[in-house]
């Protein structure tokens, strides 16, 4: 099966809010809440695809220096398995604004099971909780 390579990150607010995205009507898992990020592009680092999709999907600017690495997904979907590094982030210019429809909430840790997620992600959960 291919392996997709999809870079994601929690973005962290001063009240240690994490940034979800939901994902809009019409794509494939809509409804489902997701970390912000992308595929990597062919020739791209994860830390250089996440700076863009940061740009391109919420508007704000950061820099590979603020991205830290914090774990990963892999999980196998019917037709492809994801492999998808996840970084924490508290530094970046501008206001998070949704660039291409979805809905953005900020959700402390310990309420992120509240928010249905797809199911690459729902290991990721606990980590977050214990570590942030
Ligand atoms: N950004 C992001 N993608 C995720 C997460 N969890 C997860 O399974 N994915 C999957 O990783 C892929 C990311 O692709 P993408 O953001 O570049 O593009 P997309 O949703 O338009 O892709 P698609 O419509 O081809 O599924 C999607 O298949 C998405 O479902 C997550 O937390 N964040």
């Amino acid at each position: 099966m291919k392996t997709v390579l999809v870079s994601a990150v929690a973005l962290i607010d001063r009240d240690g809010r994490i940034l979800l995205a939901q994902r809009p009507e019409g794509k494939s898992m809509a409804g489902l809440w997701e970390f912000p990020g992308g595929k990597i592009e062919e020739g791209e680092t994860p830390e250089a695809a996440l700076v863009r999709e940061l740009e391109e999907e919420l508007g704000i600017k950061t820099w590979d220096s603020c991205l830290a690495p914090l774990t990963f997904a892999s999980y196998s979907y019917d037709s492809f398995h994801l492999l998808m590094p996840l970084f924490a982030c508290r530094k970046w210019e501008g206001t998070p604004i949704a660039q291409e429809g979805q809905t953005l909430k900020w959700v402390l840790p310990k309420d992120l099971k509240e928010y249905p997620m797809p199911p690459a992600d729902v290991p990721l959960i606990p980590i977050l909780r214990d570590w942030l």
